[in-house]
């Protein structure tokens, strides 16, 4: 759907577009170089916009050097020598054991052994200032560098977010790693003690079980409790069989760390657990620390509208994990690209499409967000869980299917387990969620993720043919299995 002309608003409507851009060092500073940041900075500069970009650590951000890449390639070698051992013919060639040294080599490589000359490179061939050090807001379009001052017609934070830390007795001394220090750890422990049944927690298990570790996943609730149930059963059964001890409905009550360099866990039964080493994984929030909102009255929740600008500060964006919309690279990455423009768009007094679904807007985090974990099981979702539609007051209802009963799937992996579920908003005959576990089902979701922003109405749905044999004949077996149930009620 596009915006009309009705849709949209001008710069005129604000105070951004109405400060002359010559008496500023710039049009746009954005804090925060990651991913989200190298983009609203990339989509404004595209759109004619001088832009500078403060960074006080490396270029690209979290994902690139201590999240996203290096997890995903300390994971891949495990998951590929699992997957060949579920094949007749494959299981028998592999001889040897997983050679731990070769896999953090090539996460060494992924993360260009945690230099930024790369994306330097990229920012000053996209024509982007780079500033060095740590951002603070001193005032409306004004940002402090290590002592340096500038000014822009408008600010973007792009800061990202930081680890929580729960406060447990003796937890802080023992000096945990967390996700940045398993990332790029430069060895594998003998044990590990994982707190969080969360996705990183859960990622982690799966990655360092595989390179050799002993693994205790300790989980106050279900692991991954904000997807189906099923998933986290599935991935908790999976974790079982790779000799991973799931502890779930625990707490702790003291972690010491021994003159020995072990970890000693106590928890609330009483039982005490030691490791080499613990990983604690419980969750991010925003990075707002010293940027210095308060003292300018802006609200450190940072609320926002879909342009990414800042409630009462319209000079003022926050997109990415800094306003707690969607903790993912991609959908930050897409708030940036809305954003970017948007800037861009009311700086030069040029029509915003701010409508729902419109050019200037990140509509889709509140329908349509997909997911995908990347353990093994896959856990690949989109838009609503069930209980998530229920309490949104949707008429409901759902069709599940065992992957493991579609002949793309058995083809794929001798013993697949797997399911898939959709859940189907019944008065306007749409899916508002969908999600797969299994091997291999992270490529799946994407078919989702577009029936669900297109609103393709079910009946439609059901000529989307799926190639005979893959994995995607899951959708006709949900469909058939949709019409059936509805037939007979
Ligand atoms: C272990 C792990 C694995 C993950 N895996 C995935 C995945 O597979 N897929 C996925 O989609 N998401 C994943 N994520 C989430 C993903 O990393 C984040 O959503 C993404 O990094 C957010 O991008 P961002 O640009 O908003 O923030 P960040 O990547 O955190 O970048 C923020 C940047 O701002 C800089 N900065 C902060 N404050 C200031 C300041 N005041 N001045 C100057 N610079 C500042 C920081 O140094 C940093 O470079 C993972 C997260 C973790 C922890
Ligand atoms: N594949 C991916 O896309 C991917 C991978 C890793 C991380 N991430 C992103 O990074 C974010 C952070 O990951 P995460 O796993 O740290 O967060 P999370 O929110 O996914 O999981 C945190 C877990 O810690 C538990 N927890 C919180 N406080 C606790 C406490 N005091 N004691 C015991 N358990 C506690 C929670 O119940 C939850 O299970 C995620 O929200 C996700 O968006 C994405």
């Amino acid at each position: 759907m596009s915006s009309t002309a009705s849709n949209t608003s001008t710069a005129s409507n604000t105070s951004t577009a109405s400060a002359a851009s010559t008496t500023t060092d710039y049009d746009l500073i954005v804090i925060g170089g990651g991913p989200v940041g190298e983009n609203v900075a990339d989509y404004a500069t595209k759109q004619g916009a001088r832009v500078a970009i403060v960074e006080s650590e490396l270029v690209g951000g979290e994902c690139s050097y201590w999240a996203c890449m290096p997890s995903k390639a300390l994971l891949r070698s495990g998951n590929a020598i699992r997957a060949a051992k579920r094949l007749p013919g494959a299981r028998e060639a592999i001889t040897g054991d997983i050679e731990a040294g070769a896999v953090l080599a090539r996460r060494d490589e992924f993360v260009s052994d945690w230099r930024d000359d790369g994306q330097v490179e990229w920012l000053a061939a996209a024509g982007i200032d780079l500033i060095r050090g740590f951002g603070t807001l001193t005032g409306a379009g004004r940002v402090s560098v290590d002592g340096r001052n500038y000014s822009a017609r408008a600010v973007a934070l792009a800061t990202g977010s930081v680890a929580v830390v729960p406060q447990i007795p003796g937890l802080a001394e023992a000096r945990p790693w967390g996700t940045r220090e398993i990332t790029s750890a430069d060895h594998v422990p003998q044990s590990l003690i994982i707190l969080g049944g969360g996705v990183a927690g859960v990622e982690m298990a799966f990655a360092f079980a595989a390179l050799g570790s002993r693994i205790t996943v300790l989980s106050r609730g279900s692991l991954l409790g904000r997807e189906e149930p099923f998933a986290g059963e599935l991935v908790a059964n999976a974790l079982a069989a790779e000799g991973v001890d799931v502890r779930i409905g625990v707490s702790l009550t003291r972690v010491d760390r021994g003159g020995d360099g072990n970890v000693a866990v106590t928890l609330d039964s009483g039982d005490t657990l030691h490791a080499s080493e613990m990983l604690v994984a419980t969750g991010r929030k925003p990075a707002i620390l010293g940027l210095g909102l308060e003292g300018l009255g802006i609200d450190p929740k940072l609320p926002v509208d879909d342009t990414m600008r800042v409630d009462g500060a319209d000079w003022l964006y926050a997109v990415g994990d800094v306003n707690g919309r969607s903790l993912l690279t991609h959908q930050g990455k897409y708030q940036a690209r809305a954003a970017g423009e948007a800037i861009a768009a009311r700086l030069r007094g040029a029509p915003v499409h701010d409508a729902a679904w419109g050019r200037h807007v990140a509509t889709a985090d509140h329908a349509a967000v997909p997911r995908v974990i990347f353990s093994d099981p896959e856990v690949a979702a989109v838009g609503l869980t069930e209980r998530q539609a229920r309490e949104a007051d949707a008429e409901v209802s759902t069709v599940e299917y065992d992957l493991g009963k579609v002949a793309g799937a058995a083809l794929h992996a001798d013993g697949y387990a797997g399911r898939a579920k959709l859940v189907i908003d019944e008065a306007r005959g749409v899916l508002v969620g969908a999600t797969f576990v299994g091997q291999d089902v992270a490529e799946l979701v994407h078919s989702a993720t577009v029936a669900i922003v297109g609103e393709v109405p079910l009946d439609r749905l059901w000529h989307a043919v799926p190639s005979y044999p893959t994995m995607s004949e899951v959708w006709l077996r949900l469909l058939e299995t949709y019409r059936s149930e509805r037939a007979a009620l």
